[in-house]
């Protein structure tokens, strides 16, 4: 159980960028989870399939929470809200608000990127168990730090992860599992923002969009 009051760092991860396994790459189609994300939370996640996890000759990734770059291919969503639109980071702590802002609009798509119409976000994401809920599978959820209009279940999602932050816990409360995501969300923010971090900005690569997904699809 986690101790309500542990100091924790508000970055992680070599100052000067991913050090091994990392960047460690994941991409997947979104699909329904549990539904407690934004109803229970108010943090929403965007669920892909376990199955992708084994890629880039890591069989096993350790479970746990981790930050990196989120491709999102294109959907009614991202048109709605580019990364770099002043105010899509609002919601987040104004300390790494303008860092974020900074590290979208200062790399360079990768030429795959271009003209897909996808977008890349700074991500926060949860590999595990989710030992507060005891979920009896293991799920990937990603967290993307953005603030948008609609869900995109379907759109393609494709990940660079480039740090870890901390292993996954059980909590006395619902209260302290928010409490520690948030400080996560903004561990990811500050740590993105470093350059050797921001750069892998134009990594994802994206896919066309494919309409609605499914359980277990
Ligand atoms: C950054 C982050 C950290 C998380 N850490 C934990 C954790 O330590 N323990 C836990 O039980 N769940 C953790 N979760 C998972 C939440 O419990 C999960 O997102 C929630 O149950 C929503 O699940 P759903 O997508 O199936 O609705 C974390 C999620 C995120 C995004
Ligand atoms: N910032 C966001 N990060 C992740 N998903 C988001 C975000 N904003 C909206 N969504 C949508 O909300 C859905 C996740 O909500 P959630 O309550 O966790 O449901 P589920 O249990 O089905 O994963 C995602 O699949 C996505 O379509
Ligand atoms: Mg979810």
């Amino acid at each position: 159980m986690s101790s309500p009051d542990r100091k924790r760092d508000l970055t992680a991860g070599p100052e000067e960028g991913p050090a091994p396994p990392f960047p460690l790459r994941l991409d997947g189609k979104v699909i329904k989870g549990f539904g407690r994300g934004s109803s229970e939370l108010g943090i929403p996640t965007a669920n892909i399939p376990i199955e992708g996890l084994s890629v880039g000759g890591h069989s096993e990734v350790e479970s746990g929470v981790y930050y990196g770059w989120a491709g999102l291919s294109a959907c009614p969503s991202i048109a709605e809200s580019p990364p770099t639109q002043r105010g899509a980071y609002t919601h987040l702590p104004s300390s790494i608000q303008e860092p974020l802002l900074h590290a979208a609009a200062s790399a360079t798509p990768a030429p795959a990127n271009q003209n897909t119409g996808g977008q890349v976000y700074p991500m926060v994401m949860s590999i595990g168990w989710n030992p507060y809920y005891k979920n009896t599978v293991r799920s990937v959820e990603v967290h993307v730090m953005h603030s948008f209009s609609h869900e995109f279940y379907g759109a393609h999602m494709n990940l660079v992860i480039l740090g870890y932050i901390r292993p996954e816990l059980d909590y006395v409360s619902k209260e302290k599992l928010i409490e520690d995501i948030r400080t996560d969300i903004e561990v990811a923010g500050r740590s993105l923002a470093r350059e050797g971090y921001a750069r892998f900005r134009g990594e994802p690569y994206l896919v066309e969009f494919e309409g609605k997904g499914e359980v277990g699809t």
